[in-house]
């Protein structure tokens, strides 16, 4: 379980990104954040795991504050968290195998990992991992011959190969096709619930969210305006979320979105003819 008490995040700029954040989020639940830009979605996620240092509050994982943590123990309860990231950051020169076996990094003396030997027990588990991604034929292809979404596979077996308590993962869609998309946040709701995890997904794309998440929290200026289930999330809640004008263009912007769609369907069925 991830605890949240009185986080927040004042920028050197003096931009206040997290204002007084608190949540809890129990074992299994998968809970969405989303917000305008500037809201702080991603300074709250990077604040969990000390990529930005929160200049208040608590971050309780299990009974650890990691805010209190120096840097030595700070790396080892990091194993602890893993990140799912929008670009994958995979190593793209090495194999699909050895990205994944890279999620053990954190548990693995030095020399092992400076000479790419890992315990056998850690091979065959990142197997497993592959083939519950539905990689394991790819196992021994370079990072750079897949496809995004089979990029983004390999990010989520390697951050389960760190055997986390917890996922953090950051618009995990935006650089895919809106099937490829709905496939992932598919297979990451089934891993949350298979493993019992909790998850936070920095999430742009709302009706994806409001399809896959059990919560959805929406932040605005960095403050929590937001805390429920999607069927909860009424015109209302994304006013107060998105205020009037931007909620509205995003919805301009989806009803083209899903008119392209349509119309590109229509060309393609038109050419099979
Ligand atoms: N490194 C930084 N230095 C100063 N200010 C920052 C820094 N990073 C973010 N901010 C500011 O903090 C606020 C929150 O930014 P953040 O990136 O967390 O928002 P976001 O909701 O993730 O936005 P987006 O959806 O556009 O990624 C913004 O006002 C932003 O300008």
């Amino acid at each position: 379980m991830l605890i949240l008490e009185g986080l927040s995040k004042t920028y050197k700029t003096g931009d206040a990104a997290l204002r007084d954040v608190s949540l809890t989020v129990p074992k299994g639940q998968i809970m969405g954040l989303i917000g305008p830009s500037g809201a702080g979605k991603s300074t709250l996620i990077r604040c969990i795991n000390r990529l930005v240092e929160p200049t208040g509050g608590k971050v309780l994982l299990g009974d650890m504050d990691l805010v209190r943590l120096g840097k030595a123990d700070l790396r080892r309860q990091r194993r602890r968290i893993g990140m799912i990231f929008q670009e994958y950051a995979l190593v793209e020169r090495l194999t699909v195998m050895e990205n994944v076996l890279s999620g053990r990094l954190g548990y693995v003396p030095f020399w092992r990992s400076f000479l790419r030997k890992y315990p056998p027990a850690d091979i065959q588990r990142a197997y497993q991992l592959l083939d519950r991604v539905g990689l394991i034929e790819h196992a021994d292809k370079r990072a750079d011959a897949l496809s995004g979404g089979q990029r983004q596979r390999v990010g989520i077996a390697r951050a389960l190969a760190q055997d986390p308590e917890l996922l953090l993962v950051d618009e995990p869609t935006a650089s895919l096709d809106p099937k490829t998309s709905r496939q992932i946040m598919r297979l990451l709701t089934e891993i949350c619930a298979e493993r019992d995890l909790p998850a936070i997904v920095n999430i742009h794309d709302v009706p994806l969210a409001q399809q896959f998440m059990q919560r959805i929290v929406g932040l605005r200026a960095g403050r929590v305006v937001f805390d429920g289930t999607p069927d909860q999330l009424t015109h209302d809640a994304l006013t107060a979320i998105y205020g009037e004008e931007d909620w509205n263009e995003m919805r301009r912007g989806d009803e083209e979105q899903t008119r392209a769609e349509l119309d590109a369907r229509d060309r393609m069925a038109a050419l099979a003819r």
